[in-house]
């Protein structure tokens, strides 16, 4: 272990758990000398006893910012909420006016907004930054989304361009926009990610319940899969999960894993602000709401025997063909989950006036984050072409490519419904689209209805303003 002199570290990590203590390996890989803090002892001692020629680890905060360089850089990658304005609140009284702190870990954004507005009052550079990647992108190269302050950002550049992942020789990392940009673009990321992996879990339903594969089946068709257009981490950890054995067993680990999914948040925050600005993401809604079915374990064993049918599912077909359909029917419904995460990000860009690219997060999502795919690329090439494009689903090349894929999805759904398998991720996709492209959507019914019982009034087709009708059985005339 080095030791080092007062002022001469160049970053500071507060947290030393999964994603702090990795995210400063990587930084200190790159010849930055870098201090670490944790309330833990022992996280401390496990970062000292790295044996790193250019990290310490300090056991008070004092020590650890007067290790610090000016201005002094401070980034926390403790858990979201109270922690991190305990910590901020500490920080104030160890700092200097001109100083930065960062926030990596998955802040509400909301929350983000408020500690930029109370710390540029003060005085600090406050960068709200999404980190992704998990373990092995902090270690290895992560996407980052830092938001805030620019003027912090361009100092930070240096930095986090060499400890992102790169792709096209290009680092994953760009300011985001204004304020709590960085935190809502990682909140939609996982918001996206959620549907994903629900996308990817209706799959192995079909597959497994539907055409009656095995794991061994199965992983080969994750691994086909993934050497396509539909390469992307998640399919490539999926692929790998679908081989995993403990040493010494039979079975795989994942058929021991007790079927409840558990969630910390982020993809719950992406529908609520969702609601909030009034932008369907369907697909990410169902994805939380399935995970919180999923935890009703005790319900669902109750109800499997009210409900247990008898008959046998069985799709009596040929497994390799349909397992085609079944990635055109997935394909789809990515392109549609991504689609609708952009789509928030487009609307919170008016609404927060972020002056966030779209282009720019597709960019950065390409590589480095848990929702990094090949499709990212077609995202990247739509805004990129178009920076006022509204929707991804508007764009050129997307249409062709959705609508070569529509029997499948279709096929899939219809299927699934007949046979009682649940793929509602797969259902919302094709039925967002079936109302996207719908000029005439039967919501006149719902307005007729509104004005009915409560006078909400209705608009008129071709004639300006509110209208009010009576509707009452008794003022219709035969
Ligand atoms: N894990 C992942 O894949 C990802 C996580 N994130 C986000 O990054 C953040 C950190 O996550 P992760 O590294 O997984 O979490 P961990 O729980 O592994 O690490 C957090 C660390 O912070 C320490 N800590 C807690 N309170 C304080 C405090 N007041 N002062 C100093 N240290 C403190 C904890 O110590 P102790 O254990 O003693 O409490 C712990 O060592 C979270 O916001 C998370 O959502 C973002 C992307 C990916
Ligand atoms: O931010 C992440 C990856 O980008 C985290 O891994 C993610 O928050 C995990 O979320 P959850 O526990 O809700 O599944």
């Amino acid at each position: 272990m080095n030791e080092q002199n007062t002022n001469q570290n160049a970053f500071g990590m507060i947290g030393l758990g999964t994603m702090g203590s990795n995210l400063l390996q990587n930084i200190a890989d790159h010849g930055y000398n870098c201090a670490g803090y944790d309330n833990s002892k022992q996280k401390v001692d496990a970062l000292n006893n790295l044996g790193s020629e250019n990290i310490k680890g300090y056991s008070t905060l004092k020590e650890f910012t007067d290790s610090l360089k000016s201005p002094k850089i401070v980034m926390m990658l403790v858990p979201a909420g109270e922690i991190v304005d305990s910590v901020i609140k500490d920080l104030l009284t160890v700092l200097e006016k001109g100083d930065i702190i960062i926030d990596g870990g998955n802040s509400h954004f909301t929350d983000t907004e408020q500690r930029f507005i109370d710390l540029e009052g003060k005085g600090y550079h406050f960068v709200g930054m999404g980190v992704s990647g998990g373990e092995e992108g902090a270690r290895r190269g992560s996407s980052m989304m830092p938001g805030g302050d620019e003027e912090a950002y361009e100092h930070l550049k240096p930095i986090l361009e060499k400890i992102a992942a790169h792709v096209n020789g290009e680092p994953t990392v760009a300011f985001m926009g204004e304020r709590s940009a960085g935190h809502f673009v990682k909140m939609v990321h996982n918001g996206i990610e959620y549907a994903i992996m629900q996308l990817i879990s209706e799959t192995y339903e079909i597959m497994k319940k539907g055409l009656k594969m095995d794991n061994e089946e199965i992983h080969q068709v994750y691994k086909k899969w993934n050497e396509g257009r539909l390469k992307s981490y998640l399919l490539e950890i999926t692929t790998d999960i679908f081989a995993y054995k403990n040493e010494g067993e039979k079975t795989l680990l994942l058929d021991e894993i007790r079927d409840a999914a558990k969630a910390k948040g982020t993809g719950k925050w992406t529908s609520q602000a969702a609601m909030d600005l009034h932008i369907p993401t369907p697909i990410i809604d169902i994805a939380v709401s399935m995970r919180n079915l999923s935890s009703l374990k005790d319900l669902r064993v109750e109800a499997s025997k009210i409900y247990s049918d008898s008959t046998e599912i069985n799709y009596k077909t040929n497994n390799e063909d349909y397992c085609n359909k079944l990635e055109d029917a997935f394909y789809f419904a990515m392109v549609s989950a991504y689609a609708q995460g952009m789509h928030l990000l487009y609307q919170a860009n008016i609404e927060f006036d972020y002056k966030v690219n779209l282009d720019t997060i597709a960019k950065i999502w390409r590589g480095g984050c848990i929702i990094r795919s090949e499709f990212l690329e077609d995202i990247y090439f739509a805004f990129n072409k178009n920076p006022k494009l509204q929707h991804l689903l508007l764009d050129n090349e997307v249409a062709k490519s959705l609508t070569e894929t529509l029997p499948g999805i279709r096929a899939i759904v219809s299927d699934a419904a007949l046979h009682g398998i649940s793929t509602p991720a797969f259902s919302s996709s094709v039925s967002y689209f079936d109302n996207f492209r719908n000029e005439n959507m039967p919501t006149n019914l719902v307005q007729a209805q509104r004005d009915y019982f409560g006078s909400h009034t209705y608009e008129l087709k071709g004639k300006e303003g509110v209208f009010h009708t009576k509707w009452m059985m008794e003022n219709i005339k035969e």
